[in-house]
């Protein structure tokens, strides 16, 4: 097949075969992403002993980073190394950070005395957070440029399999994010050590690493069959400088005698193509309604902090198997698999049937609201658990009455995670006696364990070892959170999918990419948002802080609903075509304005007074 270029590739099933490699590599991306992502804020908490305020904000501030690096990838890919080069290179340092993430979570490494807590945490501070860093600059630096260069394997013929690519790669991304949360969680509640055992942070930031290094490697395999479109220049440098210019021009021009122009960036004519300046148009249109969005996100990506950390003081014991509390976040890609479908081919058509006009900007007006929604169900659950009183830990709390004269060992391992409560098994080791025993533990109860004076060699400790339950088990269920897990994920493919589909239907031609990073950069935003709410308001209760974020949603809900009232949609495939017709025309208009800008300037520099001469100059443009 040759593709809009001339490019000849290798096609299955009328698709290029090329795009097969691009759709793993952003399953296997997405799963080192997502996997890191789901034990994150827990190794925060536990392993690096933040508290839970910290661990939110430096949770927040990254996500942020993620979505603000796509602008960095935009522009390198667009002006220099084009995709195929960036998508290269920023996987390597991807890697590299997801691989510092795993070392830094090495308690060995730094536990010089073997009781189980690392002795420098700052060298595990620093490295996960240079690691964080570098893969901050990696994913957010090829997001938007994988998706475009699958795009770019299609020829203009292939509009409908280049639709379905789309579709296969937002359900890749779910499933890459299904199934490393799932995984993840697991490994991280595994004992591993040299020393001593503890949760095993290393393996559950192990595995994204080697997943994103096979991401990697799929990408360079198919290198022989891609399409590499040279890169078009730097279009961001472009835009910023013909806004630029065009503010200068209407600040010279401030005024009242000079005729005002139709729009503010009209004033960029007297330099720029009147096409550049109707695409400009069109994607600030865009950008403006883009304002109050942030707080969708400031909402969604909590999902990932306050919701896991509310999860830790709840029940996870679902019958035939036990749920992490970071486990709990595989309902949203769950949730996104099956809603998308069900959205498309049956709420949406039904919508329309009753002779409904479900614009994407009403569909993610709903989204705003049914986000809001779910965080007063959180709000809901957090007075139940405050009510319930037993809101510890997620880690059952142990302690040992040693009733001997002589010290003993305690080590423990426990059975994770597909049983119907944890099982953990203890083994005491005091000079020549060596013995184990194992109790079932209920979420976050805590237990005395009161060791005999009696206990000799050749005792039964299962039999011997007595204990009393200290505080007992959390008993606010995890299946509470499928509301409000339901709510938010009904509310993303509402405004998350449909943005996503506005925002490329409404951008020009040349600036879709400008306009992917800039949806991107209101999820950067919304993380943002997060940390200076959380830090300005500092509510006592949990509970209120929910409540706080869904009114602040409700009042944005109702601003975008006005703002999305008075949009008109367009087609800018149209408006660019009504341009390039007249190209020829606007060519010799364009000279007409240089020659007439230049001539001002002259004039202007000779006799600041004259004003009159240049405005009818102007009327006449
Ligand atoms: C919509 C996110 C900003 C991007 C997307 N996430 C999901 O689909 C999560 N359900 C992603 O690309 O990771």
């Amino acid at each position: 097949m040759v593709n809009k270029s001339g490019f000849n590739s290798k096609e299955v099933c009328g698709y290029p075969l090329s795009i097969f490699f691009i759709v793993v590599n952003e399953f296997c991306e997405r799963f080192s992403y997502y996997g890191m992502r789901a034990v994150l804020v827990l190794y925060f908490k536990y392993f690096l002993r933040w508290d839970d305020d910290l661990a939110t904000s430096i949770y927040h501030t990254f996500v942020a980073l993620c979505y603000l690096t796509p602008i960095l990838g935009a522009i390198v890919a667009d002006s220099w190394l084009g995709k195929f080069k960036t998508i290269i290179y920023l996987s390597i340092v991807y890697a590299i950070g997801q691989v510092a993430m795993a070392v830094s979570a090495i308690h060995d490494i730094t536990d010089t005395d073997r009781d189980g807590t690392p002795n420098n945490m700052t060298f595990h501070v620093v490295l996960s957070m240079v690691g964080l860093f570098l893969i901050a600059l990696g994913t957010g630096g090829i997001k938007p440029c994988v998706a475009a260069f699958g795009g770019d394997q299609f020829g203009d013929h292939q509009e409908r399999q280049r639709r379905t690519f789309f579709s296969v790669f937002y359900l890749c991304i779910n499933g890459g994010s299904l199934l490393s949360t799932i995984i993840t969680p697991i490994l991280r509640a595994q004992n591993c050590g040299i020393y001593s055992k503890q949760k095993c942070y290393s393996l559950a930031f192990g595995v994204p690493a080697a997943l994103m290094v096979v991401a990697l490697v799929v990408f360079i395999v198919g290198s022989g069959m891609y399409y590499k479109a040279k890169p078009e220049g730097n279009i961001m440098g472009d835009v910023c400088k013909c806004i630029g210019f065009a503010i200068s021009n209407r600040y010279k021009h401030r005024s009242k005698q000079y005729p005002s122009r139709e729009h503010w960036m009209d004033w960029a004519e007297d330099k720029y193509d009147k096409l550049l300046i109707a695409q400009i148009k069109m994607v600030l249109k865009v950008l403006f309604l883009y304002i109050p969005l942030p707080m969708f996100w400031t909402l969604f990506d909590q999902k990932g902090s306050r919701w896991t950390l509310q999860a830790t003081t709840m029940d996870g014991n679902f019958g035939a198997i036990v749920i992490q509390p970071d486990q709990m976040q595989t309902v949203n890609p769950i949730l996104i698999l099956t809603l998308v479908p069900i959205m498309d081919s049956v709420i949406y058509p039904l919508i329309k049937k009753c002779g409904l006009n479900f614009t994407p900007l009403k569909r993610m007006t709903v989204g705003m609201f049914l986000a809001a929604l779910a965080f007063v169900c959180a709000a809901v659950v957090q007075i139940e658990i405050d009510v319930s009183r037993k809101h510890l830990t997620y880690f059952n709390l142990t302690q040992f009455v040693n009733g001997m004269n002589k010290p003993v060992n305690v080590s423990t391992s426990e059975i994770f995670p597909f049983l119907i409560i944890i099982r953990a098994t203890f083994f005491l080791q005091s000079g020549q006696l060596s013995c184990a025993f194992s109790r079932d533990f209920g979420f976050g109860s805590s237990y005395t364990f009161f060791i005999p004076s009696t206990l000799s060699l050749g005792s039964n400790c299962q039999e011997s070892i007595t204990g009393a339950e200290d505080i007992k088990p959390n008993s606010v269920h995890m299946a509470l959170q499928v509301p409000q897990y339901f709510f938010i994920t009904a509310g993303e493919v509402m405004f998350s999918v449909t943005g996503l589909e506005f925002s490329y239907s409404q951008a020009p031609s040349n600036m879709k990419a400008v306009l992917q990073a800039g949806w991107l950069l209101t999820v950067a935003i919304g993380n943002f948002i997060v940390l200076i709410v959380a830090e300005v308001a500092k509510l006592p209760k949990q509970w209120t802080e929910y409540v706080l974020f869904a009114s602040l949603l409700l009042c944005v809900c109702i601003i975008f609903s006005i703002m999305a009232y008075f949009y008109t949609y367009i087609d800018p495939t149209e408006i660019e075509a009504k341009f390039r017709r007249n190209v020829g025309d606007d060519d010799d208009d364009k000279n007409d304005k240089q020659r007439k800008l230049e001539m001002e300037m002259m004039k202007r520099d000779l006799d600041r007074s004259d004003d009159e001469h240049y405005k009818g100059k102007q009327t006449k443009m």
